[in-house]
């Protein structure tokens, strides 16, 4: 099928920053975990063929009957991931048989439709894309003393999101470029970018947020609860 697209999502990671004994992506909001409501979203697209989710190895099985006590029939495959971030979408990637990717972390489950068809729509257009912000606060380089070395025009900084979308092949050609040269990358635009790619930004919104530290959750039930009564 032309232009057809999967999706990885990464739910792998441990939550450190967020210091609880369960991992972030499977605490409840609204009543239900966080990475579930993030599979809804994604499992509602039309037009995408096929979700693979990466989990912490012994998360494998609790996250396959998710998949079945929420209809979440998308969902191609649930596997475990890696130590590092990159490591878990590389394996997600390996398991995708459409021609485009979209990679999304588990935890961000308040993307909406409307922000995923603008990032494949440039995708598509461009070759590769990522959700971003601007950024709202002056950012400043510090050193390893605490001493401000910098303050780069904030008219050029933008805070990037997932999801980020590729051509299939192009990122699987990065990550194995990556690994070989030992290089780890906090996103996968930064392996596209080492590899010579362009990548486009596409505007999304502040509320796309990455649930990281304890704050965000109160945000993030906010968020939820602004959701439910959207839809009332
Ligand atoms: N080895 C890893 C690390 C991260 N992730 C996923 O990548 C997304 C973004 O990562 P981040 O927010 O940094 O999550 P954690 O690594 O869990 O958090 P921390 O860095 O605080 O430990 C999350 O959905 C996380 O589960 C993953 O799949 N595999
Ligand atoms: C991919 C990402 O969500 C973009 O903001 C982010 O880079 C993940 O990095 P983290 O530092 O591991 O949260």
């Amino acid at each position: 099928m032309l232009n057809d697209f999967g999706a990885v999502i990464v739910a792998a990671g441990k939550g450190t920053r967020m210091g609880t004994r369960e991992s972030k992506q499977y605490l409840a909001l609204g009543g239900k975990p966080i990475i579930v409501h993030t599979l809804e979203v994604f499992s509602r697209i039309p037009w995408l063929q096929e979700i693979v989710l990466v989990t912490g190895p012994e998360d494998v099985s609790r996250c396959q009957s998710w998949v079945h006590e929420y209809g979440l029939d998308k969902v191609s495959a649930v596997i475990p991931g890696g130590s590092e971030r990159q490591q878990s979408v590389y394996q997600g990637i390996k398991q995708i048989s459409s021609e485009w990717v979209m990679i999304h972390d588990g935890v961000r489950p308040f993307v909406t439709l409307e922000e995923i068809e603008s990032c494949r729509d440039a995708a598509i257009r461009e070759g590769a894309s990522v959700l971003g912000v601007p950024v709202k606060d002056t950012i400043k380089q510090v050193n390893g003393q605490g001493l401000i070395t910098g303050t780069p025009d904030r008219q050029s900084l933008w805070a990037v999101q997932t999801p980020q979308a590729f051509r299939l092949s192009d990122l699987l050609s990065a990550h194995e470029a990556a690994a070989k040269e030992g290089f780890t990358g906090t996103d996968d635009a930064m392996l596209m970018e080492r590899a010579g790619h362009s990548v486009i930004v596409v505007e999304g919104k502040y509320s796309n947020i990455k649930i990281t530290t304890p704050e965000d959750l109160e945000y993030a039930a906010y968020l939820q609860k602004r959701k439910g009564e959207d839809k009332e």
